[in-house]
């Protein structure tokens, strides 16, 4: 009787925990007795207080895993709750995953005799998973778990989907879940949607993680990796410095990694590729590679020693420690739980590689060498700070190869060849010190330092930000467009401050001009190398550059698209600031509304409060900034020189000399009528801010009241039943099926409601609505 076919007790009384075997972002998996059977298992305990993910996704997640029946699946025996944890009864994988054997005695990657097999047996896995409906949406190394005899399982279905949703959004996903390194372009970037064509995606990455022991781009933090994973040339296997690799698997690989994903091979096509025509089973090939090895539980233990002392080795406080294994985890490198904010700080924070002496990462040291894979000799490489990261692809041997290239143009580097730390390090054994994982404090002044040291300011960003965990399609441009917003606000604040602080009594006010350092019409160019790797396509989408980071945005002109109701009242309001140019460039530029959206639109519509409250920030800081300049104006106004004629709108100048008494009286009384006519201007404008402000906050309070109903329509019978004033099914004269009639027709009316307000919002109002209202709306 196959394991299949055992029937696994749902009491936790029946399973005698035994040692740890490895622990991702929300779970730890234990080795463990089924007492009954005296059988080994593993059994995952999922945290569900730490679990990013909702109840239905950690219920998918076991339904699918009860489900499977491949060889190369896993599958869970049961599921169950104790207290807060939820337990996953599974096959114990003696050798655990190929990253714990990687990072353990394969620093740098597996031959390819060894390679073949493991992807071999992955694609089986994917090609069922494809078959029955799945996107695996998680496939890395970290997932693919050897047990002694060579058996081959994929794993962790924490962020799987099912293509066989309803409707419009069968085989094509639109949330961004994952781990960015594995993640294919087509799930980062906007507008598209995805399909199981990703999975064939991670796969190519995973085979370079293989083959090289870390995944491209690893090194990165994440909101790198996303970009580079956008903009750059596809990661693949290097021509020359690959030799030990043959030119079949090389070609496997270059399939997979193509950015088109309709030009993506399925994994049954993948699975007729020559590189697997000579692979050799994995029981022949696999095992030698665990030979001489401890146990897995004395392995992780191993790992988690050499991290505690690495971190020991940092004297950092434990809570930091806590911190940056935290952050580890959610800044992508562990799935689903993705921090957007984080990663744009983060990104925010990039620097030149090469600026600050890096923290080595000691990972590459292995613990059980005695299989050590000798590594090629190609070229030095390049460090990433020096390269400019201009990336391109070349042909060598008939092939194409990304190459990166060094702004001497000298010498060529191969992309994924970058030294890269694990940044996969989710199983949390790998606390990697890299330097974009210290604390900020910590970074922040160690990136002070360096601006002091290269004399030339960087921009990093504060403020509020939007509030999002998830982000989908489309939110990547409304990210940089957000980012922007932040940008002009911090210029206001920075504005306003500068004419408290230091107002200027003869000529224009002291402000920046816009060509500085923030402005978007004239973006600051880093000496950095990125901008070189740009095409010129995202050169002249460049918003910022951010160390030897930029973000782009072909929606550099969004803030042209507002709508005419709220756009051209600020334009008019710009302009008549504007027009008093006597003052300086000190434009008023109230922070837009994101996404083209005016407080109006947003009023009208059902908004959730993360949505809103910006908004209402904003509004409140403008008010409070424009008292602040009607306080300034009238203050300095008399002693300002007004270089504008009044004929162009502008204050009239003063005349300086006593003996044009005479004109200095009516020049004054016509400057007194011009003030008088700004400031009532000004005051009207900051009442009709602070009514849209009262009117935002009560249609806040509306709203909330409407998403709260929304969130918790969780039983429509008793909906309907409440609805209808009536106590019970039975105690109405309706029929069931009348009610059930009038249930569907309730839900239909919902589903078309929700659809047409999703059609109406931008993406990310939508992305904002909560998903449990979807879920609930499309059952
Ligand atoms: N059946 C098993 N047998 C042996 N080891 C296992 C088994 N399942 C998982 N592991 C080990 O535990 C680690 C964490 O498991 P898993 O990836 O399922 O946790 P997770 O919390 O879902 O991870 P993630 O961070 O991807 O969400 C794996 O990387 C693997 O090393």
């Amino acid at each position: 009787m196959g394991d299949g076919q055992k029937i696994y007790s749902s009491n936790p009384k029946d399973y005698k925990l035994l040692e740890e075997v490895g622990y991702g972002a929300s779970a730890t998996v234990y080795r463990a007795i089924h007492l009954p059977s005296n059988e080994v298992v593993a059994v995952k305990c999922l945290d569900l207080d730490r679990c990013g993910s909702n109840l239905d996704d950690i219920r998918r997640e076991a339904q699918i895993m009860s489900l499977i029946d491949h060889p190369n699946v896993i599958r869970a025996f049961c599921s169950f709750v104790v207290d807060c944890n939820l337990w996953v009864v599974m096959p114990f994988m003696a050798e655990g995953s190929c990253l714990h054997l990687m990072k353990i005695a394969y620093p740098d990657g597996f031959e390819e005799s060894a390679i073949g097999p493991i992807l071999k047996e992955t694609l089986k896995a994917l090609e069922y998973l494809h078959r029955h409906g799945h996107i695996h949406r998680d496939v890395k190394a970290g997932n693919i778990l050897m047990d002694s005899n060579g058996e081959v399982k994929l794993a962790d279905f924490g962020v799987s989907a099912s293509m066989f949703d309803r409707g419009d959004r069968q085989r094509s996903r639109s949330t961004f879940v994952g781990t960015p390194c594995w993640m294919a372009p087509e799930v980062l970037q906007p507008g598209t949607g995805y399909n199981f064509k990703a999975d064939i995606w991670s796969f190519g990455i995973t085979a370079l993680e293989l083959a090289h022991g870390h995944a491209p781009f690893s090194k990165y933090p994440p909101m790198k990796v996303l970009l580079m994973t956008i903009q750059n040339a596809p990661p693949g296997l290097d021509y020359d410095r690959d030799k030990r690799f043959s030119k079949s698997f090389k070609e496997l690989v270059a399939m997979c990694l193509v950015k088109d994903q309709t030009k993506r091979p399925t994994a049954e096509k993948l699975l007729k590729h020559s590189f697997f025509k000579n692979t050799k089973p994995p029981e022949l090939s696999l095992k030698k590679l665990f030979v001489d090895l401890p146990p897995l539980w004395k392995r992780v233990k191993d790992l988690q020693l050499k991290d505690a002392a690495q971190l020991a080795l940092k004297k950092m406080p434990s809570a930091e420690q806590e911190a940056i294994s935290q952050s580890e985890y959610q800044r992508g490198v562990s799935a689903w739980n993705f921090d957007v904010e984080d990663l744009k700080l983060r990104a925010s924070l990039l620097q030149e590689e090469d600026d600050i002496q890096e923290i080595k990462e000691e990972d590459g040291s292995n613990l059980y060498m005695n299989h050590k894979v000798v590594s090629s000799s190609g070229p030095e490489v390049e460090k990433p700070g020096t390269s400019s990261n201009n990336t391109y692809r070349e042909k060598i041997n008939g092939d194409e190869v990304p190459v990166v290239e060094s702004p001497s143009k000298k010498e060529k580097v191969f992309e994924n060849d970058l030294p890269e730390s694990d940044n996969q390090g989710k199983t949390g054994i790998n606390i990697s010190v890299s330097k974009a994982d210290l604390p900020l404090l910590e970074k922040d002044s160690a990136l002070a330092k360096t601006r002091i040291q290269m004399g030339k300011p960087r921009q990093t960003q504060s403020g509020p930000l939007m509030p999002g965990v998830v982000l989908s399609h489309s939110k990547l441009e409304r990210t940089r467009y957000l980012e922007r917003c932040e940008i002009e606000n911090h210029q206001v604040v920075e504005r306003a401050q500068q004419v408290r602080k230091a107002p200027s009594f003869s000529g224009p006010l002291m402000l920046p001009n816009r060509a500085s350092a923030n402005s978007l019409s004239a973006p600051i160019k880093s000496s950095g190398g990125f901008k070189d790797s740009m095409d010129d396509k995202s050169k002249t989408n460049l918003v910022q550059i951010k160390g030897r980071f930029s973000v782009t945005s072909e929606n550099v002109d969004l803030v042209k698209d507002i709508p005419l109701s709220t756009s051209s009242r600020r334009n008019s309001q710009e302009s008549q600031l504007r027009k008093s140019a006597s003052v300086g460039d000190w434009l008023f530029d109230s922070k837009p509304m994101p996404n083209n959206q005016s407080p109006r639109d947003i009023s009208n519509s059902n908004v959730p409060a993360s949505v809103l409250m910006p908004h209402l920030q904003n509004l409140s800081q403008q008010t409070s900034i424009q008292q602040d300049l009607i306080m300034n104006l009238l203050n300095s106004l008399q002693l300002v020189e007004v270089a504008d004629a009044p004929q162009n709108g502008t204050l009239p100048p003063l005349p300086r000399g006593a003996e044009n008494n005479g004109s200095v009286e009516s020049a004054l009384s016509e400057r007194e009528c011009m003030l008088l006519m700004k400031i009532t201007e000004l005051q009207s404008r900051m009442n009709s801010l602070t009514d849209e402000l009262k009117a935002e906050r009560l249609r806040y309070m509306q709203l909330q009241q409407q998403l709260n109903a929304q969130q918790h329509p969780v039983n429509l019978e008793s909906w309907f039943l409440s609805n209808c004033s009536i106590n019970s099914v039975e105690d109405s004269n309706l029929s069931l099926q009348q009610i059930r009639r009038m249930i569907s027709l309730r839900r239909y009316n919902l589903v078309n409601l929700f659809n047409q307000y999703e059609e109406t919002q931008p993406p990310l109002v939508q992305n904002h609505v909560d998903t449990s209202v979807r879920f609930e709306l499309f059952g």
